[in-house]
């Protein structure tokens, strides 16, 4: 997939295009099902392409933390988009002068350099200066540049629509059961792994410190029931895990961490890549009076894990 940065207006494109336009934050079934309707209308001399918002405008229009965190890294999403057939990412940096263009301008000046036959957007869809137009008034625009507009209705779940924000809720609420299925995959952080403490090994609990995780939505502090994809040429391996998520008051842990012991596992990985999958919520962190029972809890949690596993209990 090509990769295009845009600070104000996209380069001239001269083959034939399906652009489909938003954030695209964990490509949930919402999206995916932008992106099917883009294929259903693709000839076979177009190319789909995504003109993508990255950045929350909250973020960089107003500073808000909360508007920071993703569901994906952008280069998570760059690869989901990828597999989903995607050909071409327009990477847009949005700043405060971007902010400033209008409806008319976004659609006259910047959509019409892309050679597009067809934009798809989702209901609920806004844009331009202080997101004044809609995906009516991008249709009304369109049609004077001869561009049709698929309007994409909501996917609803349980009668309420699908969003992003919805999703992110529920990562930061612990229920990863609703998450896959409203992202058809579980919630996932990718990260280098990180030298910690190194007490864990002393516990007999030894845990991958996943770092570079700044940009994902924090999931509820606790202990999750798992899997961890270990990036390695030819095939990646996978091995369920417990994930502790969380501050660690135990052992006075100051910053928020994701952890993740793995079952069946020995060996070293640090700075090796991992893809941590958060499958069910298991329990809240806790304040243990020390590692005593830090440890026996640990052990509690294996077993309940394994048994949820199938995996047979290794009583030595
Ligand atoms: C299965 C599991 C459960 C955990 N539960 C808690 C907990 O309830 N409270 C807590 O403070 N820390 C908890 N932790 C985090 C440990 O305190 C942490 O892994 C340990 O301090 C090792 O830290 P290190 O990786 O920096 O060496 C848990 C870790 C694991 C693997
Ligand atoms: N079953 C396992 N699960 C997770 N990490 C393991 C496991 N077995 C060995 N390791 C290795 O041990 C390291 C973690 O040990 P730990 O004592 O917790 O140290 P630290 O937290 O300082 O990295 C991991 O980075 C990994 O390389």
């Amino acid at each position: 997939m090509e990769t295009i940065e845009v600070t104000a207006l996209p380069p001239k494109n001269e083959k034939n295009t399906i652009l489909l336009i938003g954030k695209f934050d964990g490509l949930h079934l919402g999206h995916q099902q932008l992106l099917k309707e883009a294929s259903a209308w693709r000839q076979r001399n177009e190319e789909i392409a995504v003109f993508g918002f990255s950045e929350h405008p909250l973020w960089v229009l107003k500073g808000d933390l909360d508007y920071k965190r993703a569901l994906s890294s952008h280069q998570d999403k760059l690869h989901l988009l990828e597999q989903a057939g995607v050909n071409r990412y327009y990477h847009i940096n949005f700043t405060k002068e971007y902010a400033q263009i209008t409806p008319e301008q976004f659609v006259h000046e910047h959509i019409a350099q892309l050679n597009v036959s067809r934009v798809v957007v989702g209901d609920g869809f806004r844009f331009g200066k202080g997101g004044n137009a809609d995906a009516n008034g991008l249709a009304q625009l369109c049609e004077e540049l001869s561009i049709s507009v698929s309007i994409v209705p909501h996917i609803n779940v349980q009668h309420k629509k699908v969003s992003s924000t919805e999703v992110r809720r529920n990562v930061a609420e612990g229920r990863m059961e609703v998450v896959q299925s409203l992202l058809n995959r579980p919630f996932e952080m990718t990260g280098v792994v990180e030298k910690g403490e190194a007490l864990g090994r002393q516990l007999g609990f030894p845990t991958l410190n996943v770092g570079e995780i700044e940009e994902y939505v924090r999931p509820k502090p606790g202990v999750y029931l798992g899997i961890v994809k270990v990036h390695a040429a030819p095939a990646a391996e996978y091995y369920y895990t417990l994930i502790s998520a969380g501050y660690r008051p135990t052992v006075n842990g100051e910053s928020y961490k994701v952890e993740a012991y793995l079952l069946d596992f020995s060996g070293d990985l640090y700075d090796r890549t991992i893809t941590v999958k958060f499958l069910r919520y298991m329990r809240g962190e806790e304040n243990f009076n020390g590692l005593d029972e830090l440890v026996e809890q640990m052990q509690k949690d294996e077993e309940e894990a394994r048994e949820i596993l199938g995996l047979s209990n290794n009583e030595e």
